[in-house]
């Protein structure tokens, strides 16, 4: 077995916190697509390579969440009302220390140590696993955040007990609404190909995508791009990340308080500043050793292309430069979020709904199946009448189980004596079709997850 994707005994490295909730995601998920895409959060994933402050951005994404209560501007909160909270998921395992407050932290759940030390795995390993057990629980996750980010119920007035009605006092203030939640922000591990090319970063992502608006902001230690050659690494990095992940991206130069992201938004906006940068360089010698005039010949003429090549991929991006330390930029990054927000939902959205249809379509073809199956069990949907000696005493017994539920029910082998086997078959197939379809849209009917056939057969009067 790969040691990096061993996940048997999860129960050795799970810690309770995800155990013990109760799963609830087939429903959560089917009702993923019903969130309105108007009044629907948005999900932040910050990918980022280790050093870039992917955690102090978040902190910072945190506080400015926590006191503007409309992140796109500057002016902070008054108080009343105080700003949605964001919810803040951790999903590193082996950070040391997290600055915020996470609600949800794959360190609760899995063990990374333990995964280490029980699958006999590095520190990638073990980043790894972890990540793929964490995936295991990820429909918890998911119906966790759908319901912190639904809109709440209203509240009914309470009623005023005699006393209070007497005395005309202690009427009981209704009790405080929790704001839905409007943002998401998700941390990542460092190890940036451990998270978004393995098959559990795919899965974690691909749940925030088919439920919220999710967008990744791409963290980029600005101090440390300044040369030509390790933007345009970054760059391609980048351009790897979208499309493996196929989500809307925002560049983010963090630690502009320590160099200025002007460079870099010049360089993908004029490629006439990036020749010139890269001439200055080669001149420099840069590529080719000290002073040698032209440099190694292959390196400049390459970034040269790429840069050419990745224009149409820079048209793609939001490019803002901030500093996590400061504050700086925070406003610019909300007002990209945003803009990506009604990107996905004008791109990504149709296509994710078009899966969605394409499950449900699949899962009334395979109901039908089962339907005809059934049918052809009992002999009622097929042409042949009951053979004597046949399979008879199997579908006696399964017509028996059926009585049993539903307190009996006569099949009526009568009837088919009388209509003949087909006819009587197609009829009571008809029915039990039209109680199918019925079910499926009237709201007493049992949910497409509990199908029964008694109840079925029961709601199609043949009982
Ligand atoms: N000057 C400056 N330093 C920053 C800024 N943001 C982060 N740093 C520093 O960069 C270093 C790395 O920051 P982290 O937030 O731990 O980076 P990370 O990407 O989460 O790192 P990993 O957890 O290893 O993936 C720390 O020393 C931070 O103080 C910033 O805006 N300006």
């Amino acid at each position: 077995m790969d040691k990096q994707t061993a996940n048997t005994d999860q129960t050795l490295v799970l810690l309770p916190a995800l155990k013990s909730t109760p799963s609830t995601m087939s429903a959560s998920t089917s009702a993923t697509a019903t969130t309105s895409a108007a009044a629907s959060p948005v999900c932040i994933v910050c990918i980022g390579m280790a050093g870039s402050g992917k955690t102090t951005f978040m902190q910072r994404l945190a506080s400015h969440l926590h006191t503007h209560p409309d992140p796109t501007s500057a002016t902070p909160a008054s108080s009343n009302p105080p700003p949605p909270p964001p919810y803040i998921l951790n999903l590193d395992p082996a950070v040391h220390h997290v600055p915020f407050t996470a609600n949800i932290d794959i360190r609760d759940s899995v063990n990374y140590k333990e995964v280490m030390k029980q699958f006999n795995l590095g520190p990638n390993g073990g980043i790894l696993t972890s990540l793929n057990l964490f995936s295991t629980k990820i429909d918890q996750v998911i119906a966790l955040l759908e319901k912190r980010t639904a809109a709440p119920a209203p509240v009914p007035p309470p009623e005023q007990s005699t006393v209070e009605f007497m005395t005309g006092k202690g009427k009981a203030a209704p009790p405080a609404q929790q704001q839905p939640v409007k943002h998401i922000l998700v941390d990542t591990p460092g190890q940036i190909e451990v998270f978004v090319w393995s098959a559990s970063g795919e899965i974690l992502l691909s749940s925030f995508a088919s439920t919220f608006p999710t967008v990744i902001a791409y963290v980029i230690d600005t101090p440390r791009t300044t040369s030509t050659s390790t933007f345009m690494s970054n760059m391609l990095y980048a351009c790897s990340i979208l499309y493996k992940t196929k989500l809307p991206m925002i560049l983010v130069f963090n630690k502009t308080d320590a160099q200025s992201a002007d460079f870099a938004k010049e360089w993908m906006t004029d490629f006439e500043a990036f020749q010139a940068a890269l001439q200055a360089e080669e001149d420099g010698g840069s590529f080719g050793g000290e002073g040698a005039v032209g440099g190694s010949g292959y390196m400049g003429s390459l970034l040269n292309s790429m840069s050419l090549v990745l224009d149409e991929f820079y048209k793609h991006l939001s490019v803002v430069g901030v500093s996590a330390m400061t504050g700086d930029g925070m406003d610019e990054f909300f007002k990209s979020v945003e803009q990506k927000k009604a990107e996905f939902e004008r791109d990504y959205q149709p296509e994710l709904e078009r899966r969605r249809k394409q499950r449900e379509v699949d899962k009334v073809a395979n109901r039908q199946k089962e339907l005809d199956k059934l049918m052809r069990d009992m002999k009622v949907g097929g042409t042949s009448k009951k053979q004597k000696g046949g399979p008879l005493k199997e579908d006696a017994e399964t017509v028996s189980d059926v009585e049993d539920g539903e307190g009996g029910m006569d099949i009526d082998e009568d009837s088919s004596d009388d209509d003949g086997g087909a006819g009587a078959g197609s009829g009571l197939e008809t029915r039990y079709q039209d109680a199918l379809r019925d079910s499926r849209g009237g709201e007493g009917g049992p949910s497409g997850d509990d199908f029964s056939f008694a109840r079925y057969m029961h709601k199609a009067n043949l009982g």
